[in-house]
């Protein structure tokens, strides 16, 4: 292969008269433009030779493809790659060269077929697959919309509704599932699958088997009235689910565009939307969110080394509480046999409890079954010593924020675990050098942590200090991979990245309500900008105890930009400590639906005269815009000071912690690929003025002023940079 082309087809013409075309662009085979225009000219070749019969696509090494190479939609954003023709993929290579060819063609898939990939095999006459494969479109996820004929053919395949689930949700189905909806025509073993296929486009040629182009089906799709009514339902429900994108709706025109006027004005709406699409900012976000998140994994230094993880074949936990059942959940449903230590029967019991209680939970919802519950749970022992950690392979220490009990507790691992052992914290705050004083295994010490509830949020912050040995960040990224996190590997501080980024977040919102703001007003402005929600409803399902030990830290390591609000520790103090207690920010009922609470307001006004601080007319009326930057632009100067320290090493882990660990909108692209959207210059500025009225909490650092006076991106490396790491 040319180094300088990505990806190939081949085309081997049997005896039979079957022309196999292999798509070849590792690992995924990616429907890159040189693969897409090198199937087109061994199509046309198969076309025009009178030894072929019929076509067969397949994929090499065991996948057909991952869909069109998403590295294309950066080269067309960037203006680096000129784009193709409108629809010239879509409709005159996939429909007018392969579904209307005097020929006729079957995709056989193994592995996945998705996105461009399934479009491909949809133009295709039939669809034969291996037990298991992944099928389906999920484009919108990436920003873009199925570009390929995938909106006109997937509902012609399998009916309105389900194709309109698989397109709006990017899940895909597996071949089996596929075969009942009327996707895949047959479903064989992996050894069968080119043999079964050849035979197949031959049946058709032979007329044994029908010869059907899905874009002309309509037996699936249901009459004109009736698809509007559901093209209309999808449509509220997009606007409700997805507020701030648009081409979710963009793909809804083009379906409704097959379904009202045919498909092939569909096929035309449907690639003019496609075009439209790449250049959205939120397109733009949501790719660079694709390959920032597969990037986590690649430490320079650590994972270019050749170091093969170990086998991790028991893991030890102590501590049964909230974050200890919860990680010990997410070991044991990725089968780690798993050790739980709690201080005496009770609290161990308990800690059992809220396991077996997260793993209840999903029988009820019916994603597991009792059987499976009953296995899982029988990979968890109890344990009140640590007689039992002899022959562990890693521990994670999860017991209350306390240092000095956790510099006992690892004095204690030292004795006990074997050396290889992994010791690792769930420390959110406390600095591991700390935590590891009282050993001599700070090569082994490490933090794990993991973010409420662990068993279901997605980021693991793999916390290493200057000690701790690449062996152990390559054994602790393997058991995030096996135990379907996200890991970013950062360096060791006071709250790390995540929490580090969170606490001007919380600290900005107290500021603004010290000063006039309406609490209720920040929430609702933070929600519609694309947090899960906002930071006085976090502050409440957190509860207070966590975030009164949290800016105990903070004010601690960081007291030249801690701003002091009492309005929690005054409601802590009348025992209303956020949703647990039922009262917070907010009032809850039994169903846990918060509203407000115009008690609110006598706490706010303690708070503002023991801060010394006064209403401040211009705070009060602020627009939905100056709240999200009041908010959110102290959080990217704590993420900058982040990145200047070393403690990330790329700005993309930073994007990837605050999308994964803050629930920052993706489709923003993470806080620092959304502040280079808006511009250093600016954001300096704003905080440069800020912190001449208001004072230090605002104050730009060094890393911010220095590019915003030049107007530099913030995500660009770090020249020289002063790595902790
Ligand atoms: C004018 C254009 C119109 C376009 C119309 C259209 O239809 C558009 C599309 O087809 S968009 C693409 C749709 N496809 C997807 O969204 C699939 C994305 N990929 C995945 O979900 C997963 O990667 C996977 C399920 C295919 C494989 O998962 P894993 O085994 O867990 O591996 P991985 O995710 O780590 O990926 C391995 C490496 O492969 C790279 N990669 C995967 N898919 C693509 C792709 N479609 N294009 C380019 N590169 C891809 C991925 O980045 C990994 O690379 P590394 O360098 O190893 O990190
Ligand atoms: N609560 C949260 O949202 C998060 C907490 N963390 C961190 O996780 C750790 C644990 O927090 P939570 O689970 O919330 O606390 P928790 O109070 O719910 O649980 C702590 C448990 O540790 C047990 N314990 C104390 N000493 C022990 C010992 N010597 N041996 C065995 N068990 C012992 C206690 O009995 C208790 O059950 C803390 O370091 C915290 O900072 C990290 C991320 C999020």
């Amino acid at each position: 292969m040319d180094s300088r082309t990505k990806g190939k087809t081949v085309m081997e013409v049997g005896s039979d008269g079957v022309a196999v075309i292999t798509l070849i662009n590792p690992p995924v085979n990616s429907l890159s433009f040189d693969v897409l225009y090198n199937l087109k000219s061994n199509y046309e070749e198969a076309l025009s030779r009178n030894d072929v019969k019929a076509i067969v696509i397949t994929g090499a090494k065991g996948k057909f493809s991952g869909g069109f190479d998403i590295s294309g939609f950066g080269e067309i954003q960037k203006g680096t790659r000129k784009e193709p023709k409108v629809g010239y993929i879509s409709i005159d290579i996939l429909t007018d060269l392969l579904e209307a060819a005097r020929k006729p063609s079957v995709a056989a898939i193994d592995g996945l077929a998705l996105g461009g990939g399934l479009e491909l095999s949809m133009a295709c006459h039939a669809r034969i697959s291996t037990p298991g494969a992944q099928l389906g479109l999920p484009e919108l996820q990436l920003g873009v919309i199925p570009g390929f004929g995938g909106t006109q053919r997937l509902p012609r395949l399998v009916g309105l509704t389900k194709a309109l689930e698989m397109i709006l949700t990017s899940k895909p189905v597996r071949a089996e599932e596929g075969h009942s909806l009327g996707l895949i025509d047959a479903v064989v073993p992996s050894a069968e699958l080119l043999t079964t296929a050849r035979r197949w486009a031959l049946d058709i040629v032979e007329r044994r088997k029908p010869w059907i182009s899905s874009v002309l089906k309509t037996d699936k799709l249901p009459p004109l009235g009736e698809a509007r009514e559901i093209l209309k339902f999808a449509r509220g429900q997009t606007r409700k689910q997805a507020p701030n994108m648009k081409h979710p709706l963009m793909c809804l025109d083009a379906l409704e565009t097959g379904i009202v006027s045919g498909p092939r004005a569909g096929l035309e709406k449907e690639a003019e939307v496609g075009s439209q699409v790449i250049s959205l900012d939120t397109t733009k976000g949501l790719i660079h969110v694709f390959f920032s998140q597969r990037g986590t994994v690649k430490v320079p230094g650590v994972t270019d080394r050749g170091l093969i993880p170990r086998k991790i074949k028991k893991v030890a936990i102590i501590g049964g509480g909230l974050m200890g059942s919860g990680i010990a959940t997410a070991l044991i449903l990725s089968n780690y046999p798993v050790i739980l230590k709690e201080v005496n029967e009770k609290f161990l019991e308990a800690g059992i409890g809220r396991v077996k209680a997260n793993l209840q939970s999903r029988v009820r919802k019916g994603s597991m079954s009792k059987e499976k519950f009953e296995k899982t749970m029988s990979l968890l022992k109890g344990s009140l010593d640590y007689e039992s950690f002899r022959d562990v392979d890693m521990v994670i220490e999860a017991v209350i924020e306390n240092i000095s009990l956790k510099q006992q507790i690892f004095a204690d691992l030292e004795k006990y675990c074997p050396q290889h052992c992994i010791l690792a914290s769930n420390t959110s705050t406390i600095d591991l050098n700390k935590i590891g004083e009282r050993t001599k295994s700070q090569d082994r010490i490490v933090g794990a942590h993991f973010f409420s509830p662990a068993h279901v949020m997605p980021l693991l912050e793999i916390v290493r200090t200057n000690h701790t040995s690449a062996q152990v960040i390559v054994d602790l990224l393997d058991v995030g991979k096996k135990i379907k996190k996200t890991p970013v590997v950062v360096g060791n501080c006071t709250g790390f990245a995540v929490n580090r980024m969170f606490f001007p977040y919380t600290q900005a919102a107290m500021f603004l309500v010290e000063r006039g703001a309406d609490p209720y007003l920040i929430d609702s402005a933070v929600s519609k900008f694309g947090m899960p929600m906002g930071p006085f409803r976090l502050c409440d399902l957190v509860g207070f105890g966590v975030a009164i030990a949290t800016a105990t830290q903070f004010i601690e390591n960081f007291p030249e930009r801690t701003y002091k609000s009492m309005i929690i520790p005054l409601m802590q103090e009348d025992k209303r400590a956020g949703e647990a207690t039922r009262k917070g920010f907010y009032l809850y009922d039994d169903k846990r639906k918060a509203k407000p609470d115009p008690e609110l307001k006598k706490y706010i006004e303690k708070a503002r005269s023991m801060s010394g601080a006064n209403v401040d007319p211009k705070l009060v009326k602020l627009s939905e815009k100056e709240i999200i930057e009041m908010t959110f632009f102290p959080v990217v100067n704590e993420a900058c000071r982040v990145f200047a320290e070393g403690i990330a090493v790329k700005a993309a882990d930073l994007d990837i912690a605050a999308i994964f660990g803050m629930g920052f909108p993706p489709y923003r692209g993470g806080i620092m690929f959304w502040a280079d959207s808006i511009g250093s210059k600016y954001i300096y500025s704003r905080l440069d003025e800020w912190s001449k009225t208001y004072g230090d909490f605002f104050k730009p650092c060094a890393f911010l002023a220095e590019r915003g006076s030049k107007g530099a991106p913030l995500s660009a490396p770090v020249e020289q940079a002063r790595s902790r790491l």
